[in-house]
């Protein structure tokens, strides 16, 4: 990390406010309850040492991808209980991110107080990255505090721009750790060196392939995003996840992958289903084979132990994204069989570092956080990192 850049130790924050970004993009249920702190917990350190100091501290943080106005289900008041009990003390919440009652609120905060701001992404602003948005923000604190990781890679108003506005400007102590602990793999990661990709956002994390190329021996795709591949190779795959507009793209990174030497390790076999449901019927299909009206929600049995055989060889092991739909019983499988490959090859001698809000839960699910050597509450942000990229989110807190 730049030396330049500064850290919440080296400030004192008496009397001062604290405008901190942190990434609360946690898991929900239906009944929108947080189903896994982890990133709530993880920013605990970096809270508390601005209050212990005596300063007030302004969270704000995006939840989901709501699609540009207010949403029930992404409101960040569905976390204030949670963050209430993770820190023990009362949270003031605030109805709008921005504007007068957000001001006076912020205004009005005594030491050790404790705002969350409702969810940033309310105003399409925060993802365009708008100035006068940025602005906006920047009026409610004193010192601006990044410790988001997991969204160090947007450049976004309040992950990067609103830092502008700010003559004291540091970084947390949680994206400290996070980047500490990726640079452990970064600069020279003992080989074998495999790469484990699932998840659902496709379209960003196909984009971070090309990279990892350059990096990786071995390159393992699961979840949702291997019925792209699957399609692009002329298979079949119902009404699987699919990233129509990156077909050619992804027959591009399978040769490229062939020209560097990296060996690319695509299912086998996927667990079928008729609905996104728990209880729905379900079956297997060979890999390229899923008839109409069904959907992969898991990879199936001869790929976990295809992918293990593969993780258990490896010295170095980066994963992001859940192999299947890990919050479903019925899917979660395949997330957990690789989960506990990379457990046994940890115990055997590598090095695994594990990403993403959810591919973190899924971990916690099963017990096995411990076990492995790091867990990062980043995904995207961790991966590209990994690629050698100044995330945006570090880059705007050189002074
Ligand atoms: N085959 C699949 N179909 C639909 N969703 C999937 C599939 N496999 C995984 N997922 C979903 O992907 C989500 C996590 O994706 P992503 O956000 O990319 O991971 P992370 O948060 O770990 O970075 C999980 O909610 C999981 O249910
Ligand atoms: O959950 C996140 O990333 P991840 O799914 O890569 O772990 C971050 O909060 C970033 O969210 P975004 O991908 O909607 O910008």
């Amino acid at each position: 990390m730049n030396p330049r850049i500064k850290n919440v130790d080296n400030l004192s924050f008496e009397g001062k406010k604290a405008l901190v970004r942190v990434d609360f993009n946690v898991p929900l249920d239906d009944r929108l309850n947080v189903t896994d702190d982890t990133r709530i917990q993880a920013a605990l350190p970096t809270i508390n040492k601005i209050l212990n100091d005596g300063g007030a501290a302004i969270l704000m943080s995006h939840l989901g991808r709501p699609k540009g106005g207010p949403e029930d289900k992404f409101s960040l008041k569905n976390i204030v209980l949670a963050l209430e009990k993770a820190l023990g003390r009362k949270v003031i919440f605030a109805p709008d991110c921005i504007g007068k009652e957000a001001e006076m609120l912020a205004e009005a905060l005594k030491p050790g107080e404790v705002l969350l701001l409702e969810n940033l992404r309310f105003h399409p602003e925060e993802t365009k990255g708008d100035k006068d948005f940025a602005e906006k923000l920047s009026r409610l604190g004193d010192i601006y505090v990044n410790d988001a990781f997991g969204t160090a890679h947007r450049a976004h108003a309040s992950t990067a721009v609103v830092a502008e506005f700010f003559a004291d400007k540091v970084c947390g102590y949680l994206m400290l750790s996070e980047l500490k602990n990726a640079d452990k793999v970064l600069g020279n990661p003992e080989r074998p060196y495999t790469a484990i990709m699932g998840g659902a956002k496709i379209a960003d994390k196909i984009l971070i392939i090309e990279q990892l190329l350059n990096k990786v021996d071995t390159l393992i795709i699961g979840g949702g995003m291997s019925y792209t591949f699957a399609k692009a190779q002329g298979g079949t795959i119902g009404d699987s996840l699919l990233e129509e507009d990156k077909l050619d793209f992804v027959l591009e990174l399978m040769e490229t992958a062939k020209a560097k030497g990296v060996k690319l390790v695509l299912p086998v076999d996927t667990v079928i289903s008729k609905a996104f449901a728990n209880d729905a019927e379900q079956g297997l299909a060979n890999k390229g084979e899923i008839p109409d009206g069904w959907m992969g929600l898991d990879i199936g049995p001869k790929t976990r132990e295809l992918f293990a055989a593969e993780i258990m060889n490896s010295k170095t092991v980066l994963w992001n994204g859940p192999m299947g739909v890990f919050e479903m019983s019925s899917f979660d499988k395949g997330t957990k069989a690789i989960a506990e490959a990379v457990v046994a090859a940890t115990k055997a001698g590598a090095f695994s570092l594990i990403g993403g809000g959810d591919s973190a839960a899924a971990v916690n699910k099963f017990g096995y956080t411990a076990d492995v050597s790091f867990v990062s509450t980043g995904g995207g942000a961790l991966l590209e990192h990994m690629e050698g990229k100044v995330l945006p989110g570090v880059a705007a807190l050189v002074p």
